[in-house]
């Protein structure tokens, strides 16, 4: 389930992406300065930016032109877009079907997830009557639903309490487990705590990824500094 980047080069004005590596399977965390890559390198998987140069593969098929909503991905950013006219149970079925027909089979397994992230008793509710954190649950429902291979998640969680967030990366992590994920994120206890390997952004280049806890450990100069 590997992701590989060949010889991509990405320019946006004078900014400029480079990455030639290879993302095993695995959760990885992304880390870097403010400014230097990691949004662009999420749009450039999810499909939303074309690099102008080399390749992108996935289990080594070439998905360099591949439109977003056909690639193996689901994204999960800061604010979890939920509808906030449609329930709960709705809001989660979309990522089944946007018209919302489900058929028996479908809506069971939308009762499946709601009850995994533990919201079995909410399914009826609007968005703005829950919690910060039952609504991330919700929207971390839907990704479980459209189960495809690579999870890309930028600063997921970043809106929670320290508590909440913890709870919501290992449920994260425990419902992760077959995905291979990249997670954007500014927190190194987040890191620590969800990636065993992490990919650093330095300036626009993309570094390969490291064990995360000897580079937390000993950072590189320009991550020591931005991480204070
Ligand atoms: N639409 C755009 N057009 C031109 N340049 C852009 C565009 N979007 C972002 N950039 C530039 O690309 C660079 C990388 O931005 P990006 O959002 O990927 O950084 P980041 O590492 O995610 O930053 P942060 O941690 O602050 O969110 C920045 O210099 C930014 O100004």
């Amino acid at each position: 389930m590997a992701l590989e980047f060949r010889d991509i080069l990405l320019r946006q004005d004078d900014f400029t992406l480079t990455a030639d590596l290879t993302v095993p399977a695995g959760r990885h965390a992304v880390i870097g300065a403010s400014g230097s890559g990691k949004s662009t390198l999420l749009a450039l998987v999810a499909g939303f930016l074309a690099p102008t140069q080399g390749r992108l593969l996935w289990e080594g098929q070439d998905i360099t032109a591949m439109p977003p909503g056909k690639r193996p991905v689901s994204i999960l950013f800061q604010h979890n877009n939920l509808f906030p006219h449609l329930s709960v149970k709705q809001n989660i079925g979309m990522g089944l079907r946007p018209d919302l027909r489900l058929n028996r089979a479908q809506q069971a397994r939308v009762a499946q997830v709601l009850d995994q992230v533990g919201l079995s008793c909410l399914g009826a509710r609007r968005p703005d009557a829950l919690s910060g954190g039952q609504q991330s649950r919700v929207a971390l429902a839907r990704v479980l639903l459209r189960a495809r291979p690579l999870l890309l998640l930028d600063e997921p969680f970043a809106a929670l309490g320290p508590a909440l967030k913890a709870e919501m990366l290992a449920l994260l992590a425990q419902i992760a487990a077959d995905t291979t994920v990249l997670m954007v994120t500014h927190d190194p206890a987040d890191a620590r705590a969800f990636a065993p390997d992490t990919l650093l952004v330095e300036g626009g280049r993309v570094h390969p990824p490291r064990p995360t806890g000897p580079l937390l450990d000993d950072p590189p100069p320009g991550l020591r500094a931005y991480l204070g």
